[in-house]
């Protein structure tokens, strides 16, 4: 069954002219925000999409670009809307995503409200297992190394959609995954080596031609019109337009 996906932005973490990268899918009825990062709800609102449209937010790790808007549309959510969504939050980040993320703005004793199940319907997710979200929709979290000690995920939607989030380049996982037939690989960038904590560009040049016609690289610097043409058979993803996947 095939996706609708937008980026509400593709920006690294330090873009100034691309937003967080950060996407909505769209189901049904139903859409998905995979990652809220700190420019979240300026992309939303550029875009003319409420905050209040959107029914579900998928956190992939603890960083601002990934959760600094997390704040805003928990209290919308709250006092302005009056409206639960999901939070779908890998188990092993619910507690840190409260206790060092956003217990800080969001904790109100005087009101009662002590933890994010107080704004959301926090659905914990476990690594390495389908989780059905609907019938429509299947979720895979695929812990992959970023940040050295610090938990990190991928995702494989619908086995068929790989999203990296922020992740190293792990040969081993994308080749597997595209032996297996998964059909489309958003991957993050860096477009200058070494890549540090991301994939960089001259890493994911090294895949086979196959697995990149599949490819499109997300969350690039803003230096990236300097790099049109510079990047094989992989594509850059656009911010803001609809791609059927
Ligand atoms: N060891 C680290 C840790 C962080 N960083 C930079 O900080 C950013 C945090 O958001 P990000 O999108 O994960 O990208 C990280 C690196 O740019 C980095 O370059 N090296
Ligand atoms: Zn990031
Ligand atoms: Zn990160």
């Amino acid at each position: 069954m095939s996706l609708q996906l937008q980026m509400i932005g593709t920006g690294s973490a330090f873009a100034k002219t691309f937003y967080n990268n950060n996407a909505l899918i769209y189901l049904n009825d139903f859409t998905l925000l995979i990652d809220c990062g700190y420019t979240a709800p300026r992309a939303l609102f550029e875009l003319g999409i409420s905050l209040d449209q959107i029914d579900a937010v998928l956190i992939t790790h603890i960083h601002a670009d990934h959760v600094g808007g997390l704040e805003e549309l928990a209290f919308q959510c709250l006092y302005t809307f009056k409206r639960r969504i999901k939070l779908l939050v890998p188990f092993s980040i619910e507690h840190m995503l409260w206790d060092h993320s956003l217990r800080g703005g969001l904790e109100n004793k005087d009101e009662g409200i002590s933890s994010l199940n107080d704004y959301f319907d926090v659905i914990p997710l476990a690594e390495n297992t389908p989780i059905s979200i609907r019938p429509d929709l299947t979720v895979r979290l695929l812990p992959t190394d970023h940040i050295r000690g610090k938990k990190s995920y991928s995702l494989l939607l619908n086995d068929r959609l790989f999203y990296s989030a922020d992740a190293r380049f792990d040969l081993e996982l994308l080749m597997s995954l595209h032996i297996k037939g998964c059909d489309h690989f958003l991957h993050d960038c860096q477009l200058h080596s070494p890549g540090h904590v991301h994939a960089s560009l001259e890493e994911l040049l090294t895949l086979p031609v196959d697995l990149q016609q599949k490819t499109w690289l997300m969350h690039y610097s803003d230096q990236m019109p300097d790099y049109i043409g510079k990047t094989g058979h992989m594509r850059f993803i656009e911010p803001f337009k609809r791609y059927t996947f």
